[in-house]
């Protein structure tokens, strides 16, 4: 049985990994493992610990950068070292991040909270256990949370 792990922030202003885990316990059984962190700077370690420490297969590390100018600088930082952790460990940690001033208002941050961190376990689910599914999308445009907007045409 494949391992996942789910780790996610105090700071973002929805449960991700609730969503998240919950659309991957209606796709498939897994052994899940989450931890939840102040902020999305303690993502890259908590999802290396989960590789390394607990035998996760893939992570999903989802969260919420703000909407000031050193929220922004914050998530370059934490999606750089959530890059490095990938290579040090050499697994997928997929990052689900929804910046908060994507959303016009409360509804769609929430909305598109819930959807993309469903969306994206949806990709993991698919990564771990379904590749060829996900050859099958390649170049199709997908997005997670807002519409796909398909592939381009001449
Ligand atoms: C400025 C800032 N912005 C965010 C943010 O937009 N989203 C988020 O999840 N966390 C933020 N943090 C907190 C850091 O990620 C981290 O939790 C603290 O620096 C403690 O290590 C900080 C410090």
């Amino acid at each position: 049985m494949a391992t996942i792990g789910v780790v996610d922030t105090t700071f973002a202003r929805f449960n991700m990994g609730k969503a998240a885990i919950d659309e991957i316990q209606q796709n498939i059984s897994a052994k899940i493992i989450r931890r939840t962190v102040p902020g999305i700077k303690d993502l890259p370690v908590a999802a290396k610990k989960l590789i390394e420490e607990e035998g996760c297969d893939i992570v999903m590390a989802l969260g919420m950068p703000g909407r000031k100018e050193q929220d922004k600088i914050c998530a370059h930082e934490a999606s750089t070292g959530i890059i490095q952790a990938q290579l040090m460990t050499n697994t997928h940690i997929i990052e689900v991040f929804v910046h908060e001033d994507e959303a016009k208002d409360e509804n769609e941050l929430v909305f598109l909270m819930d959807q993309r961190s469903r969306e994206h376990a949806l990709n993991v689910v698919k990564m771990l256990c379904r590749p060829e599914k996900m050859i099958k999308e390649a170049g199709t445009g997908q997005r997670q949370g807002f519409e796909d907007v398909g592939p381009a045409r001449m």
